[in-house]
């Protein structure tokens, strides 16, 4: 359903003002001209959410007939169970228990349709063969625009796909390589960061933990400034010095951004009916504090290109055949490119830092919480782990290879698993840009199309053992290490697939492994309470709900 945009009507308000003013002035409301925009503006929105909320989700739609869940509100729909639970678990049920062939609908908010695609098949439609017909929502692409700009993941179209064929060989499995080092040089530091910690307590306060040398740690801080480091050395060829230093500012500019507090809710919700620019210059708090991001975030883009430039012009004056003059990293790469100019580079890298570190650092956060869940598993992970020529975790001078981690079977299953059974990512979200059909249905021009990746791999349907246990051996085994026994490629959709799907998938889960690798050869985890049970953030990326502390032992070598 296409309806008119606010902009339309208020233009639409004005000019019928204007005509009645030149008409017939009498008719004007008190004689004023703006306060009869005002009213034609107010009763043309009336109409509109008259006919988009009631007349055409409830009695018009083609779309009302496809299988949808029951007991659904008259105006809110399904809004008040999605607002309460963790993204994508009401979705999770419904594809378990409504009976369909693709496609399941419902109504959200003052209901506003949504479909959402549930089989391998359909997704496979959804995801690559008709990915460009399905684009992000404008008011979510607005929203990130202001803090990642124009990069790969906002950008549309033609454009994207150059961007995307610009930008591919960086994360090609020959770079991806060369970088396990790296990964493995910043993992180490975030161990020997946390014995640091541990070996700094006050004696007086935790005599017993001094002893042993073991520690209380707030997993999802190091986590988080680990990845970042990590994702500057591959982006820009440097460390942002985050392990070292957790005042760093860009870490806590991150951490402010990510923050999902009231006022981010309340500006998503108005947005549904509120244009954009009107909501983001409102004087609130939250918009201050995500301006002075953007400054700083942008100017320190621009300074790491300028001196990208400087070093790259230094090495061409030695050597003026060097291709890699600027090294192997993200950046030198999109600009070896030639593709982009400076403005695109600069967003390319604010995409690159902020959704390659906290989507990993959320993946990491779960697998500790496993290790103190799943002893067993922990255990099952050290022996392999110390059975392999990897070196000391402590040992500064020591390096690793991709191939050394790419051949330890369990780690590679432990990684998977996590991955599939806590998606960082639940669910990604698509308006239909044209009339598309999916599944054999069609889907008219504007509908809200989700595809939910953790209900896809938590579905029975589509994987052989029971995906709702957390199970590394699915991935062990004869033709296994890649499938976890599932049939098709797109019952594991953490990353998605196709042409929009993550481009640093490999990357990932290269880096996740030698972060898990670094964490159970440095410590013993335990959880603080045994019996925690995970309470899970809305939003975008799902994280454990007030951060995860555990209790670590330093391992002895
Ligand atoms: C465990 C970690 C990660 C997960 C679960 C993850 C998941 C995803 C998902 C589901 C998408 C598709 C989003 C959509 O369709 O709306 C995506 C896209 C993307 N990811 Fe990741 N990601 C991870 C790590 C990374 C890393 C490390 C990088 C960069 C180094 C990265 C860069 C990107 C980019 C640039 C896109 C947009 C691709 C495009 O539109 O062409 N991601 N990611």
């Amino acid at each position: 359903m296409v309806v008119l945009k606010k902009r339309a009507l208020l233009l639409a308000a004005v000019a019928l003002s204007f005509s009645v003013k030149s008409l017939d002035p009498e008719y004007l409301l008190h004689g004023s001209v703006w306060q009869t925009t005002t009213a034609i503006f107010f009763s043309m929105l009336a109409v509109r959410f008259s006919w988009s909320c009631l007349l055409y989700p409830l009695c018009l739609s083609p779309l009302r007939h496809l299988p949808h869940p029951k007991q659904t509100s008259l105006l809110l729909g399904q809004f008040s169970r999605i607002i309460k639970e963790p993204t994508g678990y009401p979705h999770r049920e419904w594809m378990e228990e409504i009976e369909n062939d693709g496609l399941i609908y419902y109504r959200g908010l003052f209901n506003m349709e949504r479909v959402m695609v549930t089989t391998p098949k359909a997704l496979s439609e959804a995801v690559t063969l008709k990915s460009y017909d399905l684009i992000k929502p404008p008011t979510l692409t607005k929203g990130l625009a202001r803090i990642l700009g124009y990069g790969i993941l906002l950008t549309e179209g033609q454009e994207h796909k150059n961007q995307r064929k610009n930008l591919t060989p960086a994360f090609s499995y020959r770079h991806v390589k060369d970088l396990y080092p790296v990964f493995w040089e910043q993992s180490r530091d975030m161990i020997l960061g946390i014995d640091k910690d541990i070996e700094s307590k006050p004696t007086t306060k935790d005599e017993n933990e001094k002893q042993e040398n073991s520690s209380e740690v707030n997993v999802d801080g190091w986590t988080s400034r680990a990845t970042l480091d990590i994702i500057g050395v591959a982006t820009i060829g440097k460390s942002f010095g985050a392990i070292e230093d957790d005042q760093s500012e860009l870490y806590r500019t991150y951490q402010t951004l990510f923050k999902q507090d009231w006022q981010t809710r309340m500006i998503g919700l108005l947005n549904f009916f509120l244009p954009f620019w009107f909501l983001r210059a409102l004087p609130i708090p939250r918009n201050v504090k995500v301006e002075k991001a953007r400054v700083y975030l942008s100017k320190i883009c621009f300074e790491m290109l300028a001196e990208k430039r400087s070093k790259i012009a230094a090495a061409k004056e030695k050597d003026k055949s060097d291709e890699t003059a600027g090294g192997i990293d993200i950046l030198s790469v999109a600009m070896q490119s030639g593709g982009f100019t400076d403005g695109q580079i600069v967003d390319q890298l604010l995409t690159f830092l902020a959704a390659g570190h906290e989507t990993t650092a959320t993946a990491m956060t779960w697998a500790v919480y496993v290790l103190g869940k799943h002893s067993d598993v922990q255990q099952k992970l050290r022996d392999e782990l110390r059975a392999s020529p990897l070196p000391d975790i402590r040992d500064t001078g020591a390096k690793v290879t991709a191939e050394q981690i790419e051949q330890l079977s369990y780690l590679h299953a432990v990684v998977n698993e996590v991955l599939r059974f806590y998606c960082p990512i639940p669910m990604t979200i698509r308006i239909a840009e044209k009339d598309v059909v999916l599944a054999g249905h069609l889907i008219p021009e504007g509908t809200t199309v989700l595809t939910p990746l953790i209900a896809a791999n938590h579905n029975s349907a589509m994987w052989s053992e029971d995906p709702k246990v957390f199970n590394p051996e699915r991935w062990m085994g004869p033709g296994r290490a890649n499938t976890g026994g599932a049939e098709s490629n797109y019952s594991n959709m953490t990353f998605s697939h196709g042409p929009r799907g993550c481009i640093g998938a490999s990357f990932a889960k290269a880096e996740f492994a030698c972060l898990l690798a670094a964490w159970v050869l440095g410590f013993e985890t335990t959880l603080v309470d045994p019996d925690m049970e995970t309470d899970v953030t809305g939003g975008i990326i799902r994280r454990i709900k007030g951060g995860l502390r555990v209790k670590v032992v330093q391992t002895k070598s």
